[in-house]
């Protein structure tokens, strides 16, 4: 048990056979696990390693992504197949979501998004949040890695930071902040520095006075949002013209 603990994980390649699924390829590596796509010869999973120190150092912690996609059912949120705990092996088969991630449509596809764009991407990650936090779950980690999009459909992904909302250490308002920066990624794909001096985002994003509340008030820089609805409510109005 204890040599366990200090064992390698394996890592699997590309036409290796584990379980009842064929290892097509590493689709990337982070401090909590190793993510693979996989087929059962009929469709594509995403097969998530959990590392055996991870496991080891964050305990009870790492469940939680477990638990809580267990208890979701929504388009936009992969679902939870199986859990394969071996010897050799800790982790979960998820269902595959389309899109690529944001990040790689911004930095590498260097994608600009107009307005009607990032009302459209917007508009889901709303959605999305109003079903996790009606369901007391805040996710703590929606950023460019973390978000698919295949040019129409958003699908948020990596629940590894997502807790019960208590109020205290976990409360809601902590995903208007991730919100709030992710639009700004959106605004920024088509900014253009003029000049050499580096300003602060709301003064240099050329920003309607709704847009610039609306992230004030996302980012706290303004008093924070306490609710997804008030967001709602002042998204729409922000974005009046694109529905
Ligand atoms: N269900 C899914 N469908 C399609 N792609 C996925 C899915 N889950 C994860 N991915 C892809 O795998 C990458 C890594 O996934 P994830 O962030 O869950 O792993 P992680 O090990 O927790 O990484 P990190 O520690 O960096 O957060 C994501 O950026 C995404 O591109």
């Amino acid at each position: 048990m204890v040599l366990s603990l200090f064992r390698r994980d394996k890592q699997y390649w590309p036409s290796e056979q584990f379980a009842d699924y064929t290892i097509e390829k590493t689709i990337g590596e982070g401090r909590f696990g190793i993510c693979y796509l996989v087929s059962d010869g009929q469709k594509s999973y995403i097969l998530k390693q959990l590392k055996r120190a991870m496991l080891k150092k964050a305990g009870v912690k790492v469940r939680f992504e477990e638990e809580i996609l267990r208890s979701l059912q929504h388009e936009s949120v992969p679902r939870f197949i199986k859990k394969i705990e071996r010897e050799d092996f800790n982790g979960y088969v998820l269902e595959f979501k389309e899109g690529r991630t944001f990040e790689d449509i911004i930095y590498l596809d260097k994608h600009v998004f107009e307005r009607e764009e990032i009302y459209r991407v917007g508009r889901q990650l709303v959605e999305i949040l109003k079903y996790l936090h009606s369901k007391s779950i805040v996710h703590r980690d929606i950023r460019v890695p973390n978000t698919l999009y295949d040019g129409q459909k958003v699908n948020l992904v990596d629940f590894g930071l997502a807790r019960w909302i208590n109020n205290e250490k976990y409360r809601a308002d902590m995903d208007f902040a991730f919100l709030g920066d992710f639009l700004l990624h959106l605004y920024y794909a088509s900014f253009e520095l003029k000049g050499f001096k580096k300003r602060p985002w709301y003064d240099e994003l050329q920003l309607h006075p709704k847009e610039l509340l609306l992230l004030k008030k996302l980012m706290g820089v303004d008093q924070r949002y306490t609710s997804i609805f008030e967001v709602e409510h002042d998204f729409y109005e922000t974005f009046e013209a694109y529905q």
